[in-house]
């Protein structure tokens, strides 16, 4: 009878210990300003394998994302999923991204452990804005570059983001004409593309700009960045099997060599030259201008902290030189695309002048194309990690678990686009009646096209890019939203609108124009394009 009763207990205490491996226990507030106990069961998925959990699983489709996608239709739009010994959670719908994102980002502000992302930023990820836990010196930087690198629209940076696109776009056009004119052949674009978003970055932030033609370091510490931009964007093994680093150590030296140099560059070619002559009385000059202020005023702010900003910042070019690339693309393997942009183009400036930032609102056609290219290639969410225990959707989430946002779901599900698969640059604009002035030059190229009719003198109905799209969230929401989305849309819309208004462009081998799903990378070395100098 003692032994049954012995078993008995043993058994519950097994049932009992069962049970709460797969719960998570918080402190919840009440809104009495008390607190109380909740135990909540983690949201169900995959079973995982001894070692690497449910890593497999990851690589039955070309991108990650594409197989939570696919993970989703078996175990609910929440799941959980084991990497390696990380546990995660996928979200892979708006509400639920909202509730993470927005509601509970206070829970979720923290950033996965990657020892490569360690080895980017001088062995400390918290060194980087992007990539560090979230702290009262983030919610410092954060505040520091938001006045300088994202200005509202109607301020004086913003105005001089646009001058500074229409300068280095002019540039860009001279060299491209140059080079056209040397040669038939198809032209290896990306490297060209590269210099001039840093260029136009540096101008910007830090008033310097380099010649990309001579400038052998300039050009070494850009393809660098580039290197380090495609990195920052794929998937490794070795992400959730840290023991796998011995096999890595090549590849995590060559990326700690590259950032170093990076640095070294900003150092002395930027940051030191501009401390011998730094005026602290004048108006502030631009963000370097900015930076060396609070140094020099903060005793709490280190010299360290402003190059590895400097780094994160001026490193955001590559994304506009990359996502130009993906515009081109875009052209080159749907010519109608190309031609509409063109109409829109020199319906505005008629062919007699360079196309500026304030032409935006002109140039609907011109804008939804960048936004579509921004929905189609997909760029992932760096992955959010849970600080502390909390709860989604009435599941529990511990404390470390990685948070995946499965935003391909967004641009990619039916629920939400029509024909998602589909380049199609009319799902961002809609119908609208703009005033116009008698005799105006300045019309919409879709106008131009002969297919929107004016409906009235003084009144047209014309289009403009949709505001506000709820479900599209290509730089996400909540406190760890994209800084940089104000000079990735401005720079990127200047510098593609002008080279469409310059050259007709095509592929090389139109079967290389393949994109990788979920990335808004491409590879340093890629395909050429053909550029042929239009005549006005
Ligand atoms: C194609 C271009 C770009 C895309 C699609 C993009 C998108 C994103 C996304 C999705 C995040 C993560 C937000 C989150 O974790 O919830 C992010 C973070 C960030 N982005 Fe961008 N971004 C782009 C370009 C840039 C540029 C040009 C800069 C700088 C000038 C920049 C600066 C940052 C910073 C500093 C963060 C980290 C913010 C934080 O964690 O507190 N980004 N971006």
């Amino acid at each position: 009878m003692m032994s049954a009763l012995i078993l008995i207990a043993v058994f519950l205490m097994g049932v009992y210990k069962f049970y709460l491996k797969n719960t998570i226990t918080f402190k919840k507030a009440t809104k009495y300003g008390d607190s109380k106990t909740v135990v909540l069961k983690e949201a169900p998925g995959p079973t995982p394998l001894p070692v690497i959990g449910s890593l497999h699983l990851l690589g039955k489709c070309e991108s990650p994302f594409q197989s939570f996608t696919e993970l989703a239709k078996e175990y609910g739009d929440i799941f959980s999923i084991k990497l390696g010994a990380t546990k995660c959670l996928v979200v892979n719908n708006l509400e639920l991204i909202r509730e993470v994102l927005n509601q509970n980002g206070k829970f979720f502000g923290g950033r996965p452990d990657f020892l490569r992302f360690h080895q980017l930023f001088a062995g400390d990820r918290n060194n980087s804005l992007a990539l560090c836990d979230w702290s009262n010196l983030q919610l410092k930087r954060r505040n520091l570059a938001r006045r300088h690198c994202g200005p509202k629209q109607h301020t004086d940076n913003f105005s001089r983001i646009g001058d500074v696109a229409t300068f280095e776009s002019v540039e860009l056009i001279q060299t491209l004409k140059g080079i056209a004119r040397s040669t038939d052949a198809a032209i290896n674009l990306k490297p060209i593309l590269m210099t001039t978003a840093m260029n136009m970055f540096s101008h910007y932030m830090c008033n310097v700009r380099f010649d990309a033609e001579n400038d052998a370091e300039f050009k070494k510490v850009v393809d660098h960045f580039d290197e380090i931009f495609w990195e920052i964007n794929q998937g490794y093994a070795v992400d959730f099997l840290p023991w796998l680093a011995p096999f890595y150590k090549k590849h995590l030296d060559k990326l700690s060599g590259w950032s170093q140099e990076i640095r070294s560059f900003i150092l002395s070619r930027i940051v030191e030259q501009r401390e011998m002559n730094l005026d602290t009385e004048g108006p502030e000059k631009d963000f370097l201008d900015g930076l060396l202020r609070v140094l020099h005023e903060d005793p709490t702010v280190d010299r360290n902290t402003i190059i590895f900003m400097l780094e994160d910042f001026l490193g955001g070019h590559s994304s506009v030189g990359n996502l130009v690339m993906l515009c081109l693309t875009a052209v080159a393997r749907d010519p109608e695309v190309g031609r509409k942009i063109r109409a829109e183009l020199d319906g505005l400036t008629k062919g007699k002048r360079p196309v500026s930032l304030l032409d935006r609102p002109n140039l609907p056609y011109t804008e939804a194309t960048v936004l579509e290219c921004l929905r189609y290639a997909s760029s992932p969410i760096v992955p959010h990690v849970a600080t502390e225990n909390a709860a989604v959707a009435g599941y529990g989430v511990e404390k470390g678990t990685i948070v995946f946002i499965n935003n391909y779901e967004l641009n990619m599900s039916e629920e939400y686009w029509k024909e998602p698969e589909k380049f199609d640059p009319t799902r961002f604009l809609e119908k609208s009646k703009t005033k116009v002035r008698r005799n105006s030059l300045c019309d919409s190229g879709m106008e131009s096209d002969g297919e929107r009719p004016m409906k009235a003198v003084g009144e047209k109905e014309g289009w403009s890019v949709m505001k506000n799209i709820p479900h599209f969230l290509p730089f996400s929401i909540g406190k760890r939203t994209c800084i940089g989305q104000t000079m990735v849309t401005t720079m990127s819309f200047v510098m593609f609108a002008s080279i469409m208004q310059e050259f007709e462009v095509a592929a090389e081998h139109a079967e290389d124009l393949r994109q990788k799903p979920a990335c808004v990378a491409l590879p340093k070395d890629t395909y050429r394009f053909y550029l042929v100098p239009r005549k006005h």
